[in-house]
């Protein structure tokens, strides 16, 4: 759907400082968005109390506790919120439910929702109902849960009593009519433009009376770690995943188990501060590094390296070196769409041409996100042009700017990147980091002056 992008209050200017000298810092990055909002569901629907520990606390997850709350889980936080107490109780229809601007809060609680007994009523802020969601709602009617503008009571039926796909709407607000249980079956999903859709399809699934088979039928299939880290997460708490074919799953009915769940660290919110030593020279290190991880920031270390950086891994700790010269890239970054604005960051400060392909699904993001980065490269002095699936940049000679950030957190670390190599960069609205990261300006320069944050 083309739009305008939700623009912000431009009256809202955080100078982004710029770096004085090469860096020397360690910083600890709070837990993952995506683990912790697939441990908070999963947790929801399974057949015994979870303890999460290290769970990221910020708007994203925040709405996620929310949600499964309305729904009628029982969730306790202790530890400044990082540990928390899940216990899972029947599913409450007749409820309305915020999901801000969170991809995985819109896509992951529709097919959890739809296990309710009673209508679930989703909306989110403007910017979240111009993102796609057609296929996991289709999803939800060829499995028997009618789903309906809001406020619309559902309809006609065919002959098998599914609803007409045509009648599925694309986009919030929808209400998800669950009558209580899921027969499950086989269904095809078309995931070019969210790989969210296949996760939240999984993650529902073990409570599906048959569980579920899932083929993906577009033609390109983007984030496919964030896939495999669901088929991880399934199998941590005791479910059979079959994942042998390719674009096919088959998730097997069962219980789901309880205990205690670690979170790692969020890789994808270490890049701009890793990438900072790319930017201005010096090294960062973030502590706590998985030695494996599903992440699709376990891709940084190549992808750092290729930018110039030298990049360590020892005794968990990960540590960039830069020199403050980046070298140009073309890299294709379907498995790690959520990387795209840092690395478009340093593109922007590399002199010569980068190419970052694979990524015509971040149109889909808070923002469309292709669109942004060549604006706001462009206003900032950069030459930009949006390709079919991804950027085209020639970097460096850039010079200070506001730079709108769309409701998106990552425009808002891309800019804060840019800012530490040229003055005048100002980022407005840079609270919408709280999407992910609670604290994104203190972190910042708390890098800038050295020690750790
Ligand atoms: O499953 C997840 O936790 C995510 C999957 C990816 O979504 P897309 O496949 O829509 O890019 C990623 O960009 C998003 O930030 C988080
Ligand atoms: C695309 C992202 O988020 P969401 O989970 O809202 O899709 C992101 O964090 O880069």
């Amino acid at each position: 759907m083309a739009t305008s992008p939700v623009l912000s209050d431009t009256s809202d200017i955080w100078p982004a400082p710029t770096a004085a000298a090469p860096l020397d810092a360690t910083v600890i990055v709070p837990g993952s968005k995506s683990l912790t909002n697939r441990a908070l569901p999963l947790a929801a629907i399974a057949a015994e109390p979870t303890t999460i520990r290290g769970a990221l606390r910020s708007r994203d997850a925040d709405l996620m506790i929310g949600a499964l709350r309305t729904l009628g889980t029982e969730i306790s936080s202790s530890d400044h919120g990082a540990t928390l107490e899940v216990r899972p109780g029947p599913l409450r229809g007749d409820v309305s439910i915020d999901c801000g601007l969170a991809g995985t809060v819109m896509r992951f609680v529709p097919p959890i929702a739809a296990l309710a007994d009673g209508p679930v009523h989703l909306d989110g802020d403007p910017g979240a109902r111009v993102r796609p969601m057609g296929p996991v709602l289709r999803a939800l009617a060829a499995l028997g849960v009618p789903v309906t503008a809001s406020g619309r009571a559902p309809s006609a039926t065919d002959s098998t009593g599914r609803q007409d796909p045509d009648t599925v709407p694309q986009y919030l607000p929808v209400a998800v009519h669950g009558t209580g249980g899921i027969r499950g079956s086989e269904i095809d999903v078309d995931a070019s433009t969210s790989s969210q859709f296949i996760s939240g399809l999984l993650l529902a699934a073990p409570r599906f009376e048959a569980g579920l088979t899932l083929h993906h039928v577009g033609e390109v299939l983007p984030s496919q770690p964030h896939i495999d880290m669901t088929i991880a997460v399934l199998r941590e708490r005791g479910v059979e995943v079959d994942d042998v074919a390719p674009g096919k799953w088959r998730v097997e009915p069962g219980e789901i188990s309880g205990g205690d769940v670690l979170i790692e660290p969020d890789l994808s919110n270490a890049a701009p501060f890793l990438g900072a030593a790319l930017a201005v020279g010096g090294s960062v290190s973030v502590p706590f590094w998985p030695s494996t991880t599903t992440q699709p920031g376990g891709l940084l270390p190549e992808i750092l390296t290729r930018l110039g950086g030298t990049v360590e891994l020892s005794d968990g700790v990960l540590t960039v070196h830069g020199t403050g010269s980046i070298t140009p890239v073309d890299l294709d970054l379907s498995a790690a769409g959520e990387l795209a604005p840092t690395v478009a960051a340093l593109a922007a400060l590399a002199p010569g041409e980068s190419r970052l392909h694979g990524i015509a699904h971040l149109r889909g993001h808070e923002t469309d996100r292709l669109a942004a980065l060549v604006t706001e490269i462009t206003r900032l002095g950069g030459i930009a042009e949006e390709l079919e699936d991804g950027v085209w940049i020639r970097g460096g000679d850039l010079h200070g700017a506001d730079v709108e950030t769309y409701h998106d957190h990552r425009m808002a670390t891309f800019a804060a990147m840019i800012g530490l190599a040229v003055p005048g960069v100002g980022v407005v609205n840079v609270g919408t980091t709280a999407k992910t990261l609670p604290d994104l300006p203190g972190m910042w320069h708390s890098m800038l002056g050295g020690g750790t944050h």
